[in-house]
């Protein structure tokens, strides 16, 4: 499994240019097929990506009504709190793609907080009923899932495009190092004792993320060096998770100079 690498020279160039890259994707996989599935992240890097295609000139290429948006993770907290991935995706890019772009609200799928879940379990449970339905087979099973997950249904789409952050402990989506949900099977998982706060969230699975065609880690400064290098080398997923996000077709590591530098 070969990991691509691109180094880029700060964390601006670094948000503009997997922007760009972003767009191009879509329309590139628009081109031959539709609709056209992305999996956004939260996160400093995720959030300025998406303020980046807001501002792009690639932006009205893409037919929006084609598109699908989906989450990795998201904070388990209240509808409209500014700490959701939700909220701040919103604000970058999603609302203004709803408001002026043709994206159907329909297409946009958060996942579910306290307003509407009682736990973060029930709303991990809704968000994988949500993601069956779009399922691109579905008595599929992602046999090279991660180790808890190998033989379990994962009933997802085919990711085209499933963009993560990476935390300086070397966590994606909310998969952190040793926790219990990096074994947990199925497409979604509730997780509780976050090192990050909040400490309650929703995320995929690995099983998930791996059947995503292609996964971009995306990741600025130097805190992040350590961890993406041994993702990189393929380090054990059990201290670094960022090591298990890999794609059916395409795993890229987009970083800036200070995250790519070696220690
Ligand atoms: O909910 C979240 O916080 C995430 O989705 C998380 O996985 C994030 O992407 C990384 O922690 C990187 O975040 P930074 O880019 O802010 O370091």
């Amino acid at each position: 499994m070969t990991r691509q690498v691109v180094v880029h020279p700060d964390a601006v160039v670094l948000a503009e240019a997997t922007a760009a890259r972003l767009l191009l994707r879509v329309l590139d996989v628009q081109s031959v097929r539709s609709p056209v599935h992305v999996v956004l992240t939260g996160g400093t890097v995720g959030i300025r990506t998406l303020a980046a295609a807001a501002a792009s000139p690639l932006l009205t290429a893409v037919d929006w009504s084609g598109v699908h948006l989906w989450w990795g993770d998201e904070r388990f907290l209240p509808d409209g709190d500014p700490d959701r991935n939700e909220t701040q995706a919103r604000a970058a890019l999603v609302d203004a793609l709803v408001a002026s772009h043709g994206l159907p609200e329909e297409n946009v799928h958060a996942i579910a907080g306290p307003s509407s879940a009682p736990s973060p379990e029930a709303a991990a449970e809704a968000y994988a009923a949500e993601l069956a339905g779009f399922a691109t087979a579905p008595d599929a099973t992602v046999a090279d899932a991660g180790r808890a997950a190998v033989g379990s249904p994962v009933l997802v789409p085919a990711f085209d495009v499933l963009l993560l952050g990476m935390g300086p402990d070397g966590h994606v989506a909310s998969l952190f190092p040793g926790h219990d949900a990096l074994e947990a099977a199925g497409a979604t998982v509730g997780v509780h004792g976050s090192p990050k706060p909040p400490p309650e969230r929703v995320s995929l699975t690995f099983g998930a993320l791996r059947a995503a065609r292609e996964v971009w880690v995306v990741a600025a400064g130097s805190e992040k060096a350590a961890q993406a290098a041994a993702a990189i080398a393929g380090g054990d997923v059990t201290d670094v998770p960022a090591a298990g996000a890999v794609g059916t077709e395409r795993t890229l590591w987009l970083l800036d100079t200070s995250a790519a530098a070696p220690r």
